[in-house]
């Protein structure tokens, strides 16, 4: 089987596709392409492939411009760079309607539903505006304790931190300091302005005695504290303490196997506890959303865009349906976000019961919602939840927002038995969004309203929201 990896050709792009490519053809192979538009003609070369049907390629030269081509946005992430901007160089007006026809085609090949979709920015976030809307920065540091972000598909860290898409001031004197080789950081700007920085242990560092987050205390200004200071406050000082991966990654030295089995063991790690220093801030980012205060871990999950929590609690008001004293649940619940607005249609004769995994975001929500003794914020997987509950009074409405992934088959046939009236269900990848949709229209339920957001400026990515009825 031949190995076209660097091999050059012309070829002329089509649609786009699932996770921010053009398709083409080439010598009777798909090719996906990143870095085109459709209808470009460009010059590409293959960075991946695995001898199948199908090969990855990044356009290297535009041959002929499509129209809506403009000049890259964001520096970092063009051909052999970051994964961040995938779509920077189109206008926002296109980046969403490249997002619509993927939505729209996801919809078609995995639900069955024909709907013409229209990606929308999110509410009070300027259309012409893809910079400055991210609240929460993930990002890698390199062997020589320098913080960026990873080449796209690679465990290698790009230092260049001219990205658009965070809030201003949320990486501001980042790339000056040092930090400790291989952590990663978290950095969120939360809803007074403060910012938050929260170094995670890197993954090949034993965890240490006393207490995990914020051993030593941040500096007031937050200024990373030197070596010294370092040491004595239980974070490890720099040194030559990178692990093989991102030695491989940063010297470009890997190859592509190793590359994808170092970025799941990556990707595993980054899920299993590790231990946190505070840097900067106090690490518990104040949130707001329709008056409430929320003050969260600044490491745990808020929506990402800084309008996003507001756009799409405002929707599921809307949708939901509900009435004073029903019932409703709030799947995947973060802290409480939705839980807090359906406990206001509800009301005091009503009930909330919601569901989340991560045990910090409800004991936070649970605080922030203490004035709302009617919800009922657990601790738990949704899967074995959700077992639980339905055989219980049927809910009239259900909000779900599931990680990446979606709900799946088992939690959309237990929710769908239980019946309740209404699902507003979320979803930030189409596909996934998509199976679960047919999952419901499988069930009997009809998908009534759709709406799509931007809420990923710049990038490939795109937020669902659909509302479905018995
Ligand atoms: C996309 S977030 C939505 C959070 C919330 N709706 C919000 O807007 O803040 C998904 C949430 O699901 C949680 N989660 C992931 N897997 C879960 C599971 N199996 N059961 C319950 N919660 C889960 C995550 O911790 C995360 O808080």
């Amino acid at each position: 089987m031949s190995d076209w990896r660097g091999d050059t050709f012309e070829i002329r792009l089509g649609a786009p596709g699932h996770g921010g490519f053009c398709v083409g053809r080439h010598e009777g192979r798909v090719v996906f392409v990143r870095h085109g538009l459709p209808g470009e003609l460009v010059r590409a070369v293959v960075t991946e492939d695995r001898g199948g049907s199908f090969c990855r390629a990044d356009a290297i030269e535009i041959l002929e411009a499509a129209p809506d081509r403009i000049p890259a946005t964001c520096p970092v992430s063009g051909p052999g760079g970051a994964g961040c901007c995938d779509f920077s160089f189109a206008t926002p007006r296109a980046q969403r309607a490249l997002k619509a026809t993927v939505v729209a085609e996801q919809l078609r090949r995995l639900a069955g539903v024909e709907r013409d979709i229209v990606v929308e920015p999110i509410a009070g976030y300027p259309a012409d505006s893809t910079a400055g809307w991210r609240t929460r920065v993930r990002l890698a540091v390199d062997a020589r304790g320098r913080a960026g972000v990873h080449r796209h598909r690679s465990t290698g860290v790009i230092t260049d931190l001219r990205c658009p898409q965070p809030v201003p001031g949320a990486v501001d004197g980042i790339g000056e300091r040092d930090w400790t080789p291989g952590a990663e950081l978290v950095i969120a700007v939360d809803g007074d302005g403060v910012r938050h920085i929260v170094e995670l242990a890197p993954v090949d560092v034993e965890p240490r005695e006393g207490s995990r987050r914020g051993r030593g205390r941040a500096d007031s200004d937050g200024r990373a504290r030197g070596r010294d200071a370092r040491g004595r406050g239980g974070r490890p000082g720099r040194g030559p303490r990178a692990s093989a991966a991102e030695l491989s990654g940063t010297q470009g030295l890997a190859s592509a196997g190793t590359e994808r089995r170092n970025a799941a063991a990556r990707r595993a790690a980054t899920h299993a506890p590790r231990e946190e220093w505070v840097l900067a801030g106090s690490g518990r980012a104040v949130e707001y959303v329709s008056g409430r205060r929320w003050e969260i871990a600044a490491t745990g999950f808020w929506q990402a865009h800084r309008g996003a929590a507001q756009c799409y609690s405002d929707l599921i008001a809307e949708w939901s349906g509900l009435e004073p004293g029903d019932l409703a649940w709030d799947l995947y619940s973060g802290a409480g976000v939705f839980a807090a607005r359906l406990a206001e249609q509800v009301g005091a004769d009503g009930a909330v019961r919601a569901v989340e995994s991560a045990r910090s975001a409800v004991a936070d929500g649970t605080a922030a919602l203490h004035d709302l003794p009617w919800v009922d914020l657990r601790a738990d997987r949704t899967e074995r939840w959700i077992v639980e509950h339905a055989s219980g009074a049927a809910p009239a409405a259900v909000v779900l927002d599931p990680p990446r992934a979606g709900a799946g088959k088992e939690v959309i046939a237990t929710l769908t038995e239980a019946g309740p009236a209404r699902i507003v269900h979320i979803g930030c990848d189409p596909a996934a969004f998509a199976r679960d949709l047919g999952l419901y229209q499988n069930a009997g339920y009809t998908l009534t309203d759709l709406r799509a957001f931007d809420a990923f400026p710049g990038t490939h990515h795109v937020e669902c929201v659909a509302l479905l009825r018995r």
